[in-house]
């Protein structure tokens, strides 16, 4: 064996002892070996700050080649540069280049190598100023390559992957090994494989031990099961910062449709706490200042950009929480009699529904833009009068086949606040902010779950609660995202133009509801009164008439006919088809210059 093998053995020897060897150089030991190794792990090892370094010399070495052997090919390389650049832009999110900045970023390096490569294949390498071109070129393009964070982290991750060799055997796990690792804004997850006969449950044991080897904080490493829940499997996650630390901006709408579930902010090891609500009835409780509403602004910020959802929404704060979302609410009530009117209506809607089906061999209401679902969002449910029980209880037992979905939120639903019926009980989504007392956690999440460990009465800061649905069984802190007035103006107003108008069934059981009903016979002879839809028409009618040039927008619209918005717009559709009215621009209607 030579010299030099030896002592290779006897290093590596020494390093599974725990001891870092010596290198130790004489007189026949070959120095440029051991210093050509350090420097390809070097290059190896910061592969990522030098890949910069690397293209520009591929780019040099490529431009010779092909000036020698190819010079007429630029045109073709200019081209394929072109088209790559431009499906890197347009298509660079499914590559992994999910902001347009990263997509831009990797068009214009693709222009730019292309661009280079083409001139040296076409003038050769010798001419001037293509390679002050590239020095200067590269060091610019390299710039936003060195600073961003993604990659940045990417390189750490890559880094701790590669010395967790070194780590499992320092805590009892050698022989286990990484497969794969991803990174994402809050830290990073990767598959481990378990050596023969080690478990999940020794993984578990040793978090403490590894989150000292990555040098993390306290709390940052947790294990799973791999989704396959193969026995020699497990999952880490580690959070390079705590997701609950901070208040956390709503990233946009997480659905467009109710059959998807909604996103309401990250749990604590920024998995997203995501909740079906089609077919489901929803309870959020807890104290003031809590973070109900911010809650329900989630709610609202995702219902309200699902084409297939209805809004209508009882706020008896006069609507100061739900007002800023009316442009995406087809039904706001801000007092109890109006609110009394809307669960009235909706109970009529979920009968009509019920008939419908029937009628049409149909079991379930299957929510589409044309057949939407309808979800009636009630903020502080106490406030609501006692004579709107019987409605909600109804909406509550019979409204999931018809998708009719009833949200409520409210402090403290005890049982006089949710009215006598059976309304709490037909809550299957459950959301505990922080509630003041123990004994309101069974109140809000259900009896018993207090002692099974949903301890809401300790949640430390607004925005954090607890999930209770089907597919949400353990207790887990989740923090809602925030929207700020400036994020529910802008979902608001961008979301207004894709708002479904109720079904025809649906509208048809309402309209009929309104019609006065059949004149006794008495009172045949007596001179008829307007309908009040009647007199809306007339109004409405009038007012297109007299309509300026822009047109009357909606709001106007609905304040003079005093119609429902659903109504109003069936009307103006109507009118518009029979070339009556016409659109002038979004929202805004005015009569047809020339009835037919
Ligand atoms: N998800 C959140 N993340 C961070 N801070 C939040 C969050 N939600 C709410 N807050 C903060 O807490 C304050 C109170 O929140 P919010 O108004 O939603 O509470 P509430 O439970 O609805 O209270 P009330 O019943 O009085 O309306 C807000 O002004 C906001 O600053």
């Amino acid at each position: 064996m030579s010299r030099s093998r030896q002592m290779r053995r006897h290093a590596q020897k020494m390093r599974r002892n725990g001891l870092q060897p010596l290198v130790i150089i004489d007189r026949d030991d070959q120095f440029p070996d051991v210093a050509a190794v350090l420097v390809a792990r070097a290059l190896w090892r910061y592969r990522s700050e030098l890949a910069p370094l690397y293209l520009v010399t591929a780019l040099v070495v490529s431009g010779l080649v092909l000036h020698a052997a190819r010079p007429h090919w630029w045109p073709y390389l200019l081209a394929l540069a072109t088209v790559a650049a431009w499906v890197l832009a347009m298509f660079g999110d499914r590559f992994g280049l999910t902001l347009r900045m990263e997509r831009l970023y990797g068009a214009a390096v693709v222009v730019g190598v292309g661009g280079w490569l083409a001139a040296v294949t076409a003038l050769g390498i010798a001419f001037s100023p293509l390679l002050q071109v590239l020095a200067v070129g590269g060091f610019v393009l390299a710039v936003p390559w060195w600073v961003h964070r993604r990659r940045r982290a990417k390189v750490r991750v890559d880094r701790q992957i590669a010395a967790w060799p070194e780590i499992a055997q320092s805590i009892g796990l050698a022989g286990s090994r990484a497969q794969s690792a991803v990174v994402d804004v809050w830290g990073w997850r990767a598959r481990f494989a378990l050596a023969r006969g080690q478990t999940i449950q020794d993984v578990t044991t040793k978090v403490p031990a590894i989150e000292s080897a990555l040098g993390t904080f306290r709390g940052a490493v947790r294990v799973f099961p791999t989704r396959d829940d193969k026995a020699n499997r497990f999952e880490l996650r580690v959070l390079n910062t705590d997701p609950h630390a901070d208040a956390i901006p709503w990233p946009g709408p997480s659905v467009s449709s109710i059959t998807e579930p909604i996103d309401l902010g990250p749990f604590e090891d920024a998995t997203s706490a995501r909740v079906l609500l089609l077919r489901r009835h929803g309870l959020i409780g807890g104290v003031a200042g809590s973070g109900k509403s911010g809650g329900i602004n989630v709610l609202m910020g995702n219902l309200s950009a699902c084409r297939d959802v209805v809004v209508w929404a009882i706020d008896l704060k006069r609507g100061m929480e739900l007002q800023p979302w009316a442009s995406c609410i087809d039904r706001l009530a801000t007092t109890p009699e109006q609110a009394r009117a809307m669960l009235r209506d909706a109970v009529m809607i979920l009968e009509a529904r019920a008939a419908w089906l029937t009628a049409n061999g149909r079991r379930v209401w299957d929510p589409a833009p044309e057949l939407p679902a309808l979800v009636i969002v009630v903020d502080e449910y106490a406030e609501l009068a006692d004579d709107a029980a019987s409605d909600t209880d109804s909406i509550a037992r019979r409204g999931r086949a018809v998708a009719v979905t009833l949200i409520a939120a409210t402090q403290r639903p005890t049982q006089k606040a949710m009215g006598k019926g059976a309304v709490r009980s037909q809550m299957d989504v459950r959301v505990s902010f922080r509630v003041r007392e123990r004994k309101d956690v069974d109140l809000i999440l259900g009896q018993g779950m207090l002692n099974a460990g949903w301890h809401a009465h300790t949640l430390n800061a607004p925005g954090k609660f607890l999930l209770s649905a089907p597919e949400h069984d353990t207790p887990r802190r989740g923090r809602a995202y925030l929207l700020t007035d400036d994020a529910v103006s802008e979902a608001a107003q961008r979301h207004a133009a894709l708002r479904p108008v109720l079904d025809e069934v649906s509208q048809r059981a309402l309209d009929d509801a309104a019609t006065p009903l059949v004149q006794p016979v008495s009172a045949a002879s007596a001179p008829l009164r307007p309908s009040r839809e009647d007199r809306a028409e007339t109004v409405l009618r009038e007012a297109l008439d007299g309509a300026p040039d822009e047109g009357l927008p909606i709001a106007h619209l609905l304040m003079i006919s005093e119609m429902s918005r659903p109504t109003l717009y069936r009307r103006l559709n109507e009118l518009v088809k029979t070339g009556r009215a016409v659109q002038v621009g979004r929202g805004r209607y005015k009569a047809s210059d020339h009835t037919p």
